[in-house]
């Protein structure tokens, strides 16, 4: 049987797939249940400093080829996540973990990376930055000066594993600014992407969303090429030592493949669990497994990475 085993960072996880940050993890409930699925890991919902409540409802729907999200990164506070995870740490030693976060600001962000720094905490930690749903707020890698900035910053202190979620880019010379930066720092990995932002999804006459006269994140089916296209850019640009996660997409097996092909390390779902719940994990495992069967694949680095070209 073919392996979907893998490893970020020099940790290993028995299986390439995930959850994608801000689904099926809001909750200790809900991580737990990803935890104990087929799922080789979780992310935590990201985590602000204080608790946080939102934006209005509604703020999330399931549409036919994806979904829309205008959340505006409710979650339970630092606190919350982390304290899970030492104790989580403690009672699974043997297994490795996820926490999102991003600040409000840079101070902010400075804040819980120090308090993550300070802590035991010995996941990997994912630095949102990327969010397109704080009205107000941009995508901070869409700045390339502030990004780079900041991460001379955080780097100065924080010393454990921390790799960054990124927005879907658009243009070549955007994929070679940004790759410039990321090979700057001691970056463990990028995640590649997150919700392409500010879609507007329309049912009759109306939005489908409150927030932002119904402007949100995209995911699901839509997106699937575009984050194929930033998985591979940053695989051919980044210093191989800053692996990639891929998000994007994924519905099926082939979907996983296919992130893996462009050069993805692990893979990870979020509209498509939504829609389907955990179970999603072992039908997309169980589904790639016998493509990589089908063609001869025994572990993910049989072809990772080996997109073909047309010459
Ligand atoms: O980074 C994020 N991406 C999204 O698509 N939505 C959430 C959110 O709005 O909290 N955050």
């Amino acid at each position: 049987m073919p392996s979907t085993q893998t490893q970020i960072a020099g940790f290993q996880f028995n299986n390439c797939l995930m959850n994608a940050a801000g689904v099926a993890c809001m909750t200790i409930a809900e991580l737990e249940e990803v935890k104990n699925s087929a799922a080789g890991s979780f992310v935590t919902k990201t985590a602000t400093l204080e608790p946080r409540a939102g934006n209005p409802e509604p703020r999330y729907r399931d549409v036919p080829l994806g979904s829309i999200n205008s959340m505006g990164l409710p979650n339970q506070g630092l606190a919350y996540y982390l304290n899970y995870l030492l104790d989580l740490q403690n009672r699974e030693p043997e297994r490795t973990f996820f926490l999102s976060l991003v600040g409000m600001s840079p101070d902010e962000t400075h804040t819980i990376l120090r308090q993550v720094q300070e802590s035991g905490f010995t996941g990997l930690t994912e630095l949102n930055l990327s969010c397109p749903n704080v009205p107000g707020k941009p995508q901070i890698a869409y700045d390339f000066e502030t990004t780079e900035k900041l991460l001379g910053e955080v780097f100065a202190y924080f010393s454990k594993p921390l790799g960054v979620k990124l927005p879907p880019y658009f243009d070549i010379v955007h994929f070679d600014q940004a790759a410039a930066i990321f090979n700057k720092f001691p970056i463990k990995f990028v995640n590649c992407v997150n919700s392409i932002g500010n879609g507007l999804y329309v049912e009759d006459e109306t939005v489908a969303i409150r927030p932002k006269n119904g402007f949100g994140g995209i995911g699901g089916e839509y997106i699937k090429p575009t984050a194929l296209a930033n998985v591979h850019a940053f695989y051919q640009r980044l210093n191989p030592a800053i692996q990639i996660i891929g998000t994007g997409g994924v519905l099926t097996g082939r979907d996983a493949f296919e992130h893996i092909l462009c050069g993805a390390s692990m893979v990870q779902v979020g509209t498509t669990l939504h829609k389907e719940g955990v179970s999603a994990f072992a039908r997309i495992t169980e589904e790639l497994q016998a493509i990589m069967a089908e063609k001869g694949y025994e572990t993910l680095e049989d072809f990772r990475g080996k997109l073909k070209y047309l010459g």
